[in-house]
């Protein structure tokens, strides 16, 4: 079974998807946003119970899974080689071994995830393999740059060959109900990742409440976001299923409303196999398989792939190795 980016090999349709372009503010729709938090607790509550996915198709979800992870190293201590190590396992997430006894070829991550200082590195190591490479711009991880200098660095990290940009948001433009301003920098930062597709960062963990992440999600698809993500994995509280819930209901919501679809990005704090198939029959049973795809779904994660690479393992040998053999991703 091949892992082609743009064909889904279980349905062969080809996934085109023209870009959001965005819409006006449409402030009715954005008061009309609620979250019922009891609820949303209710249905995330029976997730990880309710499916079990057993074997060869436990097997098969993972190996899903990997295709959709943003491989990631945000650390202040990253170097050109580390980012060279990682670039390799985006190539080759799963040993040929194992991934020949899976009956599987030509898998790799959906991206690599750095610094802009490490765009470049992470280009070079990547050239040839269509793997894009995602940089977190805009003064990542507390946005609180002087805003010229915020689209200076979309645009160094766009030129440096970037293909996708994860901006953070200001929070303080929910905390203080100012949707103008968020639509307004969301638009700009857009329009600075020209051709480069834009994730917009939540940073669900500080903004308070669920309806606020309903709107948040809500005004940046409306600026033209081309996926939502949860976080920079640098918040006390980061990705949750209660708060995916909510943005993939505005996700479905806008979509119904407009006819584009919009991608969804949990991120941090994501690092066990187990929670990959939560998050991934989460989005089956909301969105559909569509949004299965690396084009409108992506894992933000450093440490999940070691952990799926360990069951796959066991999948095949019986046996599971040690953690710190599968330490990259
Ligand atoms: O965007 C990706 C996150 O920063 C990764 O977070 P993590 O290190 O908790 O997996």
């Amino acid at each position: 079974m091949t892992m082609n980016r743009q064909t889904d090999p279980e349905t062969a349709h080809t996934l085109a998807e023209p870009r959001n372009p965005g819409t006006a503010l449409d402030m009715k729709w954005v008061a009309a946003a609620q979250a019922n938090t009891s609820a949303i607790e209710r249905r995330c509550a029976q997730l990880p119970g309710r499916r079990s996915i057993k074997k060869d198709h436990q097997a098969a979800w993972l190996l899903k899974a990997i295709s959709l992870i943003d491989l990631t190293t945000l650390s202040g201590d990253d170097t050109a080689a580390r980012v060279r190590r990682l670039c390799a396992k985006a190539r080759q997430p799963v040993r040929a071994d194992l991934l020949a006894e899976l009956g599987f070829e030509g898998l790799t991550t959906g991206a690599v995830c750095v610094y802009h200082e490490m765009v470049e590195a992470a280009v070079t190591a990547l050239n040839g393999t269509g793997i894009p490479v995602a940089a977190v711009s805009t003064g990542f991880p507390a946005g609180l740059s002087p805003f010229p200098l915020r689209l200076a660095e979309i645009d160094a990290s766009v030129a440096a060959g970037a293909e996708e940009i994860d901006i953070v948001i200001s929070r303080r433009h929910v905390l203080e109900g100012n949707w103008q301003a968020l639509y307004d920098e969301m638009k700009a930062f857009r329009e600075h990742c020209g051709e480069a597709h834009v994730k917009a960062i939540l940073a669900t963990g500080e903004l308070g409440t669920l309806r606020n992440v309903a709107r948040a999600s809500l005004v940046c698809m409306m600026a033209g976001a081309d996926f939502i993500k949860t976080s920079t994995g640098k918040e006390s509280v980061n990705a949750t299923l209660p708060v995916s819930l909510v943005m993939i209901r505005a996700i479905r919501d806008y979509y119904e409303r407009t006819g584009f679809r919009v991608g969804y990005k949990p991120a941090g704090g994501i690092s066990k196999a187990k929670d990959s198939l939560i998050y991934l029959s989460l989005i089956k049973e909301e969105l559909g398989d569509r949004w299965l795809q690396p084009d409108l779904f992506r894992f933000g994660a450093s440490s999940l792939l070691g952990d799926i690479e360990r069951q796959l393992e066991h999948h095949v040998t019986g046996a599971y190795s040690a953690a710190n053999r599968h330490a990259m991703g």
